[in-house]
């Protein structure tokens, strides 16, 4: 069925509609159980109208959304204008004419569909003694008008005006669920032979630390290579300066503390980098007495050290891994000290990695910094899933160590005693007993991690994970598993 409205008559058309509408809905509404009505009541397609420089849709009486004509000709998804299996544009942008009109625009059941006039110059055919100058003009549009069809579901996504709200279970699914120490009672587990067998038990690992910023896998066998295959199931790994899939120990064969046995307090990882990794395996292979000592292997990426053979560490060694969540922490953080919060926020702190300067150089943020919380303006929190009450910026990054902290050479002098108090209360937070936990595989944007100090010979190992390379993993996943349903936006 096609709703072809032209503006003119827009007012009439548009009072039937709603009027069909409202009744159908009635009358559905009087005929069917509760819970099948809003189906069937609203199976009509939306309408569509148009003035000289717009499409207007209408989703239902109280929702519209409006699509300027070459923003619409611009992003035709038909496979002369875009790869259909790159997914990429072919059509060139720039031959679009700012002011161009469509022919005629109408709903249909694939989506809204639209034909346009050809920009191109028309293919005259010399043969039949034609030119560009006299085919007639209504010649040359049929010939070359174009048909462009926007699914619903995609032009709904894409909505730029307004802006829709992803549906609820899109935003439930991608809440960020903060969390304490309490976590330890329940903290986020998936089997390893889950994430191994199938891409449902990966989406599962997945979502868990998109919501909970880490997640410990279970059952992983005490191997570098067990663990390494496991890392591969989310992405290609992240080469850094300390290597690709990476086995460490306290041996100082890189020029950094973790190569030592201190305790290291809670960080995140690449300060020191423009983009520091997304995410960050950790798994500890074993934890012995002495080197030679008979083999305890610890299943590190198993939950909490567990009473048999395969804990995490022995209590009695050291080297237990520490868990904070940032998001709570700066949550918490913005609402007792919003002053901190705004330094934090602001101040670009300079970090460096300068341990392996003789081999991989020396990294260093020191020219421009970055703020130890990092934000993005976001049009809503309904977008991000995100729990921030501000509509207009969104926690997207922790950025923490305080190690690896450059000197502080361009930090205005006035500010230099109120940044001190301000990571003074970020660092008393970060340590508070609330906070902690001590896990895996963890988001490098928002959990930070660190051990206790430990004695004798221990083994850990894992990997890096680039954010973006987590991120379409996910996104992959949910378009094929998800509930997400038709792609987002491409
Ligand atoms: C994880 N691995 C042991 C390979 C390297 C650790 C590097 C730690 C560095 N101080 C940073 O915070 O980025
Ligand atoms: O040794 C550990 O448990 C963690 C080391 C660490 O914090 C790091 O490599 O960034």
């Amino acid at each position: 069925m096609s709703v072809n409205v032209q503006p003119e008559r827009w007012s009439r058309a548009a009072r039937t509609w709603v009027q069909r509408r409202t009744a159908a809905s009635a009358a559905t509404l009087a005929s069917k159980p509760p819970g099948e009505q809003d189906h069937e009541a609203w199976e009509d397609l939306p309408i569509n109208s148009m003035d000289e420089n717009r499409v207007a849709i209408g989703w239902d009486t109280r929702t519209w959304s409006r699509f300027h004509h070459q923003w619409l000709r611009d992003h035709c998804r038909c496979s002369e204008c875009f790869h259909p299996t790159t997914m990429q544009r072919l059509l060139n942008t720039f031959e679009i004419p700012p002011g161009i009109q469509p022919i005629s625009v109408s709903s249909t059941r694939q989506g809204l569909k639209v034909i346009w006039p050809s920009f191109a110059t028309a293919d005259a055919d010399p043969d039949l003694g034609e030119s560009p100058s006299n085919l007639k003009k209504s010649e040359r549009k049929r010939e070359h008008e174009h048909e462009s069809i926007y699914p619903w579901e995609w032009l709904r996504k894409n909505s730029y005006d307004p802006r829709m709200p992803r549906d609820e279970e899109e935003v439930l699914e991608k809440k960020k669920i903060l969390w304490g120490s309490r976590i330890a009672q329940s903290p986020p587990t998936v089997a390893y032979e889950d994430v191994m067998k199938g891409d449902k038990g990966l989406l599962k690992w997945l979502t868990n630390i998109e919501q909970f910023g880490f997640c410990f896998v279970s059952g992983v066998p005490p191997t570098a290579e067990a663990t390494e295959e496991l890392s591969r199931r989310i992405a290609f790994i992240r080469e850094t300066q300390y290597g690709r899939f990476w086995e460490f120990t306290s041996d100082l064969s890189k020029g950094d503390t973790a190569y030592t046995s201190i305790a290291l307090g809670a960080h995140t990882d690449n300060t020191y980098f423009t983009d520091p990794c997304g995410l960050q395996l950790f798994h500890l292979l074993s934890h012995t007495e002495t080197a030679d000592s008979g083999d305890s292997t610890a299943d590190a990426a198993s939950p909490t050290p567990k009473s048999s053979n395969t804990n995490t560490s022995h209590p009695s060694l050291g080297g237990t891994t520490l868990l904070v969540d940032g998001f709570y922490v700066a949550s918490i953080l913005r609402e007792l000290h919003p002053e901190a919060y705004e330094i934090l926020s602001s101040v670009r702190v300079p970090a460096h990695a300068a341990g392996e300067k003789h081999t991989s150089g020396i990294y260093s943020t020191a020219e421009t910094g970055f703020p130890i919380l990092q934000h993005f303006p976001s049009t809503s929190p309904s977008d991000t899933g995100s729990n921030s009450d501000s509509p207009t910026q969104t926690l997207t990054q922790v950025r923490w160590n305080n190690d690896d902290r450059s000197a502080l050479s361009s930090l205005p002098p006035s500010l230099v005693p109120k940044f001190y108090n301000a990571i003074r209360t970020w660092h008393s937070l970060l340590t508070s007993p609330d906070s902690e936990y001590w896990a895996v595989i963890v988001d490098n944007w928002r959990v930070l991690h660190g051990r206790s100090a430990f004695r004798g010979a221990r083994r850990m190992c894992g990997a890096y994970i680039g954010m973006d390379d987590f991120k379409a993993k996910l996104r992959g996943l949910r378009e094929r598993l998800g509930k997400c349903g038709a792609s987002d936006g491409w």
